[in-house]
């Protein structure tokens, strides 16, 4: 008989990494809150966040917690930010022991700003904290769900861990890698949704191509910046869930994140971009953490800093852009100015 492992979330993200589990002959069951989101996923065989494609009928969706993760070898938590402690509380009344954690959440908790894992770490039996593994990389649903070409990381400390999920993911449409590197591989995954939303703005401004490699650029070396500050090691960010993600989010017709900063740059508010939006863009309430973070630690995170000010202070985006523009002159790689003392 096959394995079985649980989907926690039937979003866009939770239905695409379902159906990979499943051609990888798992017996995969999701759980998600919403009624609509299973019957849609039981009945129709389709997720209407994912148009134009029928789900494997083999695909099963609940919303009993304790059915989706009965028996399941492995349970992948990809909820929103936003309700993974929630879904974390709830996961520990019901979880066996020896069961793996797969986190695939990209976001910082609001208030603790704590990574995802450390939100399940804390909510989860003290033995599950090894066993969570955090899955991550440039990997639009919209594609993954039609097996085009992707690639992802599975990132834990313990190698043991991280090719267990590697392996469970793994076909000749999905490449996983791995990296021990936790800390870096979740914050770059959280970060660049702050700088999708600025390549967003920019292009609903009108700008082009110059502007988006500026940002994806000097957004990368803020991030970096940030994550080496909190422990994560400098060459993850040149990595897939590094520069690959940003790149993608930044670039791509998919990206929820993207498409709430072109909605702002294009001259709506907040509430009103939000008001449009089906899904989530995490990258809003992830400003606002990294903005307080950055704050914190004293590190300089110029672009993250304009687009929180252009979401929750109604900056003008062209001030902003303008500000970015004319701020104190700098040499460009920041590890070389100090090294010789440019
Ligand atoms: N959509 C994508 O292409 C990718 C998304 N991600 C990340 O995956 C996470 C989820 O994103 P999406 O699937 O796009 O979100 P989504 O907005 O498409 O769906 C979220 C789903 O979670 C469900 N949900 C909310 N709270 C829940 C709870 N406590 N228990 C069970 N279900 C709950 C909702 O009913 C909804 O069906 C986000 O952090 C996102 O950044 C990562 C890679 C790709
Ligand atoms: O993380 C993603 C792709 O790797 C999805 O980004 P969006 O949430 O902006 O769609």
């Amino acid at each position: 008989m096959s394995k079985k492992v649980a989907v926690i979330g039937g979003g866009s993200w939770g239905t695409a990494l379902a159906q990979v589990l499943h051609n990888n002959n798992y017996q995969v069951q999701i759980y998600d809150l919403s009624q609509e989101k299973v019957d849609e996923i039981n009945q129709d065989h389709i997720n209407s966040y994912l148009p134009d494609v029928k789900l494997p009928e083999q695909l099963k969706a609940t919303t009993d917690l304790k059915e989706a993760v009965n028996g399941a070898e492995a349970v992948v938590v990809v909820v929103p930010s936003h309700a993974v402690r929630k879904a974390a509380k709830d996961l520990a009344e019901v979880l066996e022991t020896d069961t793996l954690v797969v986190s695939a959440t990209k976001g910082l908790e609001e208030n603790t700003y704590l990574r995802m894992s450390e939100v399940l770490a804390q909510e989860l039996p003290a033995e599950f904290e090894d066993k969570i593994t955090v899955l991550s990389g440039p990997s639009h649903a919209e594609e993954v769900i039609k097996n085009h070409p992707t690639t992802v990381v599975a990132a834990n400390e313990d190698k043991k861990m991280a090719q267990q999920v590697q392996d469970m993911f793994m076909n000749d449409q999905l490449r996983v890698y791995t990296n021990p590197d936790a800390v870096g591989v979740e914050l770059g995954a959280a970060v660049k949704n702050i700088i999708a939303i600025g390549a967003g703005i920019a292009s609903g401004l009108g700008y082009g191509d110059n502007a988006l490699a500026a940002l994806v650029t000097r957004g990368i070396t803020e991030i970096k910046r940030l994550g080496v500050e909190l422990g994560a090691k400098s060459m993850t960010f040149a990595g897939l869930t590094g520069l690959g993600d940003l790149i993608v989010t930044c670039t791509s017709q998919h990206s929820r994140n993207r498409r709430l900063g072109y909605k702002i740059g294009a001259g709506k508010s907040l509430e009103e971009a939000l008001d449009e939006m089906k899904m989530v863009a995490e990258g809003v309430k992830t400003a606002k953490a990294v903005y307080e973070v950055a704050e914190k630690h004293g590190i300089d995170m110029p672009i993250s800093n304009q687009v929180y000010n252009i979401l929750f202070n109604d900056k003008d985006p062209r001030q902003s852009v303008n500000d970015l523009m004319m701020r104190g002159k700098k040499h460009e790689i920041e590890e070389v100015a100090k090294e010789q003392s440019w």
